[in-house]
């Protein structure tokens, strides 16, 4: 290492990382430019002290360590606190491990419009809680007899498809155990909330302009109800979503708890609901789904 860059590292002021923040996966930059940065190795650390705190997006003692391509060993240059990103994963398991009991074996039901991750998150709950994970459009496939929805709507219409939806709902109403991914529409029917509630349901309240370009981007053929209007993908799945969303936002506040994509991401401090991962989403439907069972309880913790 030359003498120039050994003495830059001596001044552990010479690195300015700017915060991971909610970028999951991190990254740390540097703002100053060093003249050969090509041969500076940097290591982020996390010692094993640091545990992920309840509090997401709390900051973890990170440790920074640099040294140079030529230089034996490594050079601690700076240690600090960096806002990073806690293992998620097991996160997610301890606050499963928190609200399993309260839970004491009723199903989870996500209620949502189309593409708000019902299925995504509901998998991922299912694999933690240890529950088994059911699609209730794909029970209603069965029931007639492996049709698609698309083909349902186009066949039969829309009404035959909710009697069915109905009459899957009824038969998971007797069940335990279980994590339920409902269709975006289930919500309408006031008999269908009787059978929800026999579990804990959960309305993941994503904004219309992010299901629309999650949409855009894996098509409508499986979703008949945004076949109808015109223009580019986006816009025509934005058009219907909000017409839906006019006819349906308040069914959907029937749920027990409520995840709200932009709450998270205000909690977070991240500017786009997009970087939300699906882990953040079921850690934070965990949290509502505590204190929803802990108000039932009477140890309301406040969310
Ligand atoms: N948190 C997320 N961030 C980005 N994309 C997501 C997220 N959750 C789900 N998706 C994507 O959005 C699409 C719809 O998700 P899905 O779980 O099928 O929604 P739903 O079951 O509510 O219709 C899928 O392509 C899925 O990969
Ligand atoms: O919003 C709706 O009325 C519908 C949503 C779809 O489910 P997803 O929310 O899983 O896409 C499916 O049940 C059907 O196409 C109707």
């Amino acid at each position: 290492m030359d003498a120039k860059a050994a003495q830059r590292l001596q001044f552990s002021t010479l690195i300015h990382y700017e915060k991971i923040g909610r970028k999951f996966g991190g990254s740390v930059k540097f703002s100053r430019v060093f003249e050969e940065p090509q041969k500076l190795r940097v290591c982020v650390l996390q010692p094993a002290t640091a545990r992920p705190s309840r509090n997401r997006g709390r900051a973890a003692p990170l440790e920074v360590y640099c040294s140079y391509d030529n230089l034996p060993g490594s050079l601690t240059l700076d240690s600090g606190s960096l806002e990073a990103p806690p293992d998620e994963e097991l996160l997610l398991q301890t606050r499963t491990q928190e609200i399993e009991p309260y839970l004491d074996g009723r199903c989870i039901y996500l209620v949502g419009m189309m593409g708000s991750g019902k299925t995504t998150v509901g998998k991922i709950l299912s694999q933690v809680l240890g529950y088994s994970f059911f699609d209730s459009d794909a029970l209603v496939e069965d029931l007639v007899g492996g049709t698609s929805v698309a083909d349902i709507f186009k066949h039969y219409g829309e009404g035959f498809f909710r009697d069915k939806e109905t009459e899957v709902l009824h038969k998971l109403s007797l069940m335990h155990r279980r994590v339920i991914s409902t269709g975006g529409g289930a919500v309408v029917r006031p008999i269908n909330w009787k059978y929800m509630h026999k579990g804990v349901t959960v309305w993941l309240d994503v904004p219309l302009e992010a299901l629309a370009r999650r949409i855009a981007a894996v098509g409508t053929n499986s979703r008949p109800l945004l076949h109808y209007e015109a223009g580019d993908a986006y816009t025509r799945a934005l058009m219907r979503l909000s017409t839906l969303f006019e006819e349906r936002g308040e069914a959907y506040a029937n749920a027990n708890a409520r995840v709200s994509l932009e709450n998270i991401a205000a909690k977070l401090g991240c500017g786009d609901v997009a970087d939300i991962s699906p882990i953040t989403i079921a850690i934070e439907a965990l949290e509502q789904i505590e204190c929803f069972l802990k108000g039932e309880d009477g140890h309301y913790a406040g969310c």
